[in-house]
Order: structure tokens, then sequence, then C-alpha cells
């Protein structure tokens, strides 16, 4: 018999302890939302009073070339005011966005026993990870989405651990978007006065976690959210999303195309990947580059996929704003710590905005 999801604990134990997902939860028939994910009113999205971000992705073909210093501009502006932007002609094959997108549905469609092995507390290896929502025990409201995280140590590795559904493609995604990475971070490095050999790029990606995320139709998209607000917490994220829509990002300030605290929805373009820095990168920039704000929109139409690389320091490495950027700015706006406890802070709380970063930062300032 189909559990009662009116009843919070038997829901829990059906979608998050015995490893079903909101996708088992939503393929027994749903007509309305349980109210476990009932978002509060503040929390729900106003699709209707949402712009659309206008900016034509960036062409990163045109770095190296004769009009590099445009495009680093372009990058540049970009991280500095909504800290999100796209990207086109990245090096990473257009038909393999493709495969990505399929291999996402294919694996979200495989019997719950099959994904429930990688629950944490039973996966076979702690590189995988299967779950919903963010952290369920202690949301209020659960969040939309079941995911699969697969965290990069070395080739060898991946093949032998990451759920042989994806491999091969996820693999492929990472190789061909860490040459990416490294670019944009150099622009972004070499803008704040940091010399390209000593911009440590390596060191800010050391660790590299490729997310499948899942977001199964709603019922009552407006009553829920596939993601809460939050900030992605390492240096910078690569993000791939499907043509259905559904991701705002919250304005942090002015700029020519909207104003401070609205939304605008990043478009689905199709080729293109989406760019944004994470709270990390805000430290080391002393606050210039912006860890934006983000969430994620349910539908009731189609299921939803995205894949996010998020590169992230080595849990060691010690953090703090770059000394060249403290010195121009007189000011540092965050204290140093080390990786570890900014990564246990994050993933210890449920998504609160840009919560995360009052971790470092230094309130005085
Ligand atoms: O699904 C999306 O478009 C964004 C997902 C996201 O923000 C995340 O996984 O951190
Ligand atoms: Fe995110």
């Amino acid at each position: 018999m189909a559990p009662s999801f009116d009843d919070r604990s038997s829901l829990f134990n059906f979608v998050v302890r015995d490893g079903n997902g909101v996708k088992g939860m939503v393929d027994l028939g749903l007509s309305k939302v349980p109210q476990a994910y009932m978002q509060p009113p503040k929390e729900r999205i106003d699709k209707q009073n949402a712009s659309k971000q206008e900016q034509p992705p960036i062409d990163l073909s045109r770095l190296g070339g004769p009009d590099h210093d445009e495009v680093a501009r372009e990058i540049v502006r970009a991280a500095e005011t909504l800290g999100f932007f796209q990207v086109v002609n990245h090096g990473v094959p257009v038909e393999l966005l493709e495969s990505l997108k399929d291999t996402a549905h294919n694996f979200f469609s495989l019997p719950p026993e099959r994904k429930a092995i990688y629950r944490t507390e039973v996966s076979p290896t702690p590189l995988v990870k299967y779950g919903t929502s963010f952290v369920p025990e202690k949301e209020r409201a659960l969040e939309w989405k079941d995911y699969i995280s697969m965290q990069y140590t070395s080739e060898a590795e991946a093949l032998e651990h990451w759920p042989i559904e994806c491999r091969e493609v996820a693999l492929e995604y990472l190789r061909t978007s860490i040459g990416m990475v490294r670019k944009l971070l150099e622009v972004l490095m070499i803008n704040l006065g940091v010399k390209p050999e000593d911009s440590k790029i390596d060191a800010l990606i050391d660790k590299k976690m490729i997310n499948m995320n899942f977001y199964p139709t709603c019922p009552n998209p407006d009553l829920t959210v596939g993601v809460g607000r939050h900030s992605d917490m390492g240096t910078l994220t690569v993000l791939l999303q499907d043509g259905i829509g559904g991701l705002y990002v919250k304005i942090e300030e002015d700029i020519d195309f909207g104003k401070k605290g609205e939304w605008i929805e990043i478009p689905p373009t199709p080729g293109a990947l989406v760019i944004n820095v994470g709270d990390m990168l805000q430290v080391l920039s002393n606050g210039k580059y912006k860890s934006a704000e983000h969430r994620v929109r349910t539908t009731s139409t189609k299921s939803r996929v995205s894949i996010p690389i998020f590169t992230i320091p080595k849990p060691t490495e010690k953090i703090a704003p770059l000394p060249q950027v403290v010195e121009k700015d007189g000011i540092a706006l965050y204290r140093d710590f080390v990786l570890a406890d900014y990564m246990n802070n994050f993933f210890g709380n449920a998504h609160d905005g840009k919560k995360s970063l009052d971790f470092a930062k230094i309130n005085s300032a």
C-alpha cells in the first residue's frame, strides 16, 4: 500500500530513508503537493514578475586572440555584478551536453533499489552519494529534487567507483570543462592584481564534484522550490541546464538590466554553459566577485535535469582574502579559515541564501 504522504514521518521514511526520492513519490501519482514540500510564502517563486537575463553568452573562443581584453572585461564585469553568466565555445562538445542530459534522465529512471545503494549511509564508496533535497533532517520545507553526487579524486577511482550508468560521460564533461575553468580563473585573478605564476589556480579547484540534479514534475510549482535560495560554496561552478528553465538569480546591486534585490531568470540557451561565482571566490576577492544567491523553480509539465560541476579548494587549504586585494582595499572583509571547516558548516545547515558567508565575515567591517 502507498504510504500516506500527509504524514511527515511516513513521507520521510519513503522518500529519504528508503531512497525512493521525490521521483518515487511522483511515480505513485500525486494530485497535490504534500505539506512537507510547501514553502512559506516568502520562499515561493513568482514566475510572472521575473525578467530574463538578456546578456548574450560570452564567446570564450575569443580569449587569447585579438579581442582578448574585451572578453576578459566581459567576464570580470559579470563576476563583479550578477555573479552568473553564460558561455559558448567553451570547449565542451555540444553532443556531450546532450549525452549528459540523457544520462541524467536514464539514471533517475532506474529502479529505486539501484539508486538507493548510493545513499550516504550505505554507499559502497565515500565518493558517490545519492539523495534528495539538501539537508532533509534540518529543513522545514523539503526541496523538490533528487540528486547523485560524484566526487573526483582521480580517473582510476572515478572509473572504479562512480555509477556505471554515468561514469564515462561525467568524466568526459569534467575533462573538457576544467581547461575552461582555469582560463576563467586566470582572467579573474589577473584582474585582482595577481600574477599568473602566483595565482595557485590548481589549489583553488583541487576538489571537483559533479552532481546530476533531477526535478520531477510537480503538481503545484507555485508552492514548492526545486532548490531553495543559496549560493554555491566553492570557487567557480559550471552548470549545464536543460531547455525547461527555472533557474533564478538575485541581483546583488543595481545593474543595467535590473535592480538590487530582484530575481532574474537565466534562460536556457542551446549549447551554452552557465558559470557562477562561489563563496570562495567572493572571499578571495574580498567581496569584488559576487557569489550569487540563486534558486530553482519546479514545473508541472516535464521533469528537469541540471548538471553542475563544483570546483572547490583542497580541504586543508587556508582561505583568506588575497593580500594583493586587501592591500588595495585597506581592509579585509573576511577572516581566514580552513576550507574543511567552511564546508562542514555549509553542508550542516539548510539552504538560507548567503548566510553561509557569515562563517567568514568580519562583522566590524
Ligand atoms: O538546477 C539548477 O539550475 C541549479 C542547481 C544548483 O543551484 C545547485 O545544484 O547548486
Ligand atoms: Fe547552486
